[in-house]
């Protein structure tokens, strides 16, 4: 695949093989600018698709691009997915990065822009949704026809109705054999109180009803206000990094127009830009004239720091007042690991990778961390668990690195009688001696959880919740009165360090994949929480140390020695390996020596000779014993680390 350098998006610089491959065509010539003044913006319709996870919007993003001519028409049935980019996207089949596209389109008789933004569907990435839906005026609210109403779809729904935007229901895979139209339809009336006459049904796998979406957006979707005398605002929605001209910014521009050269400023920082560059996604970049009020689209102008490009932030012209424009929420790191080079000397080039990779995700943390077992590696917070997951394996398709990564916690919050504390390393957290003398209270992460199920799993699903602290559970059906195959909505509010383990595969395992999950932040709550290490031969090994609550400490404590004993190469001697909580021994393996035989050269009845040698052996191995410490090498912590988190 030869690829356009220009594109400022790193997917665009994948190779085959998802490998980075920067290449610069000799035959590339830039397109002539398109000329942005025509569409005012009565002819602007900024919006965005969201949905469940799978119900089908880059599907339907790629119809919508053929459709109005964006990009070519392909066999029906072969689902590109344009806009899903990432090599990770593409094998798991998720959005992780939302990307825009302009496309142009006649309406009765006059040129129009469409300005599609795609959202990512999985509960991590929410702040993508959000943050895309601040430059929209719209939103097309996908539902599989099938699968119905999920907890995702409520959750964006929401996230799109406090935003004021004009909501257009969409009923996809109505081509399915399983489709039930009139059942869904009736379900997102009695949920969202849309009327079904509203909906739209669609396949975008067949293109069937795709013309109506597009026809719908137009219609139904109001067009951007803004004035281009007035004094220059763009608001920044996102951004990405380009290694030759650094920080790209999607902007939306609510007042007045941004050109070529323009000197800008930013409400953010107070610092001063000039542009470079400036054009449309379409979803390759054409160059433009300028940007007018009610258009969306890029600018480079020299940022060297993807943290210059505050997200939210209001841009300007420089020498002017303006008032910024509302921003949002920044988004929030809620799991944290770390993540250590398997050969130690690699940190260097680990960190640079991890450097480089977070200026395409800007919601990653970064701190340096070092490990007496690890060595150097760095603490990376995370939005939530798949998110940690894209991000390792894009490390190591992307960057080639070889690592290990931790067990992921959660941010606790410490209060000592005279401060507060948030601790997200275990290493860090106080041990059981501090907690009950210094420390006034351990308080964790709880979220408000929704779960969607078919009533037959719902005893599961209780069971599940209980089984995990959940509190304050209330559930309702969510078709009644329909019929036979009820679901249930089930709430509750559940510590955040419970559902970043094994929470969500035994959701999927014990509803058949039925039940969908969705989560938000609901602050923190005290807790009994302990601190646990693990002692190889009565040394502990930082790494492995754990929070866990009170009542699952023997649970976990044995299940962790029982792992280790397996992955620790045997010794010259015994080694003991304890769970601690304090000084309380919670659990103990032994790893039997491995046992040399000293003997082995000597033949015949020289029977004392043989019990000599066999004494001196044992007097070496205690005093190995003694002294000797215990490494843990790094395959086995891989090993450790992989299996703790299937
Ligand atoms: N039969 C049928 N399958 C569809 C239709 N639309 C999408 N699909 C399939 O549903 C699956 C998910 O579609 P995507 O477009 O990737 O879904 P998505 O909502 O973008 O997924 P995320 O980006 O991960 O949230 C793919 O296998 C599609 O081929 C449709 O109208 N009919």
């Amino acid at each position: 695949m030869l690829i356009q350098w220009r594109r400022a998006s790193v997917s665009l610089f994948l190779g085959p093989g998802g490998r980075a491959r920067f290449t610069t065509s000799t035959h590339w010539r830039a397109p002539k600018p398109l000329a942005m003044e025509d569409f005012t913006c009565d002819l602007i319709r900024n919006f965005s698709i969201i949905a469940h996870i799978d119900h089908g919007k880059s599907t339907l993003a790629d119809r919508l691009l053929e459709l109005t001519g964006t990009i070519k028409k392909k066999e029906i049935g072969k689902n590109e997915q344009v806009l899903d980019k990432l090599k990770v996207e593409r094998e798991r089949g998720i959005t992780v990065k939302a990307q825009t596209a302009s496309m142009m389109h006649p309406f009765g008789g006059k040129q129009h822009i469409l300005n599609l933004i795609d959202t990512p569907g999985h509960v991590d990435f929410a702040w993508e949704v959000s943050r895309s839906l601040a430059a929209c005026q719209g939103a097309l609210l996908l539902v599989d026809a099938s699968q119905g109403v999920q907890a995702q779809t409520i959750s964006v729904f929401h996230i799109a109705q406090e935003r004021g935007l004009k909501i257009i229901p969409v009923l996809n895979k109505i081509d399915l054999p399983a489709a039930q139209p009139e059942r869904i339809a009736a379900q997102m009336q009695s949920t969202f109180g849309i009327d079904p006459e509203d909906i739209i049904q669609i396949s975008a796998k067949t293109g069937r009803g795709v013309d109506q979406v597009l026809q719908a957006i137009i219609d139904r979707i109001p067009p951007p206000k803004g004035t281009a005398t007035g004094p220059l605002k763009a608001f920044l929605f996102d951004s990405m990094y380009d290694r030759y001209r650094g920080v790209i910014s999607l902007v939306a521009i609510q007042d007045g127009i941004l050109k070529k050269g323009d000197r800008i400023a930013s409400c953010h920082t107070k610092k001063k830009y000039e542009i470079t560059d400036i054009g449309v996604l379409n979803p390759e970049e054409i160059p433009v004239n300028g940007l007018h009020p009610g258009q969306v689209g890029y600018i480079a102008c020299n940022m060297k720091e993807s943290a210059e490009a505050h997200i939210g932030d209001t841009l300007y012209r420089v020498g002017a007042v303006v008032d910024p424009m509302p921003g949002f929420k920044p988004a929030k790191a809620m799991v944290y690991a770390g993540i250590f080079p398997i050969d130690t000397s690699d940190f260097p080039k680990l960190e640079e990778s991890i450097k480089r990779l977070a200026l395409t995700d800007r919601s990653v943390t970064i701190q340096r961390e070092s490990s007496t077992a690890l060595g150097q590696g760095c603490r990376l917070g995370f939005l939530g668990t798949l998110h940690m997951d894209v991000f390792r394996q894009r490390l190591e398709d992307e960057h080639d690195a070889n690592i290990i990564i931790t067990a992921p916690t959660v941010p606790y919050k410490i209060v000592y009688k005279d401060r507060e504390v948030y601790v997200s390393n275990p290493t860090e957290f106080p041990d059981a001696i501090d907690v009950s003398s210094k420390v006034k209270e351990v308080q964790e992460p709880v979220v408000k959880a929704s779960i969607i199920v078919p009533e037959e799993y719902f005893g599961d699903m209780m069971d599940l919740c209980f089984t995990h602290r959940a509190e304050e559970l209330e559930h309702k059906y969510l078709d009644a009165g329909t019929g036979t195959e009820s679901r249930i909505m089930l709430n509750c509010v559940i510590p955040l360090s419970e559902i970043v383990t094994d929470f969500f595969d035994q959701l999927k395992s014990r509803s058949s994949g039925f039940a969908s999950f969705d989560y938000e932040e609901a602050g923190y709550k005290p807790s009994n929480l302990v601190k646990m290490v693990f002692l190889l031969n009565g040394k502990p090994v930082d790494a492995l140390a754990l929070i866990v609550h009170r009542s699952h400490e023997d649970a976990i404590g044995k299940l962790w020695v029982k792992k280790l004993v397996k992955v620790i190469p045997r010794q010259m001697f015994e080694v003991p390996i304890q769970a601690a909580v304090g000084k309380k021994i919670i659990a103990r393996e032994t790893l039997s020596a491995y046992r040399a035989d000293v003997t082995a050269g000597l033949y015949g009845g020289h029977v004392e000779r043989k019990m000599k040698v066999l004494e001196r052996q044992k007097e070496g191995k205690a005093r190995m014993k003694r002294m000797g410490s215990v490494d843990m090498p790094q395959e086995a912590f891989f090993e450790i680390m992989s299996s703790k988190s299937k």
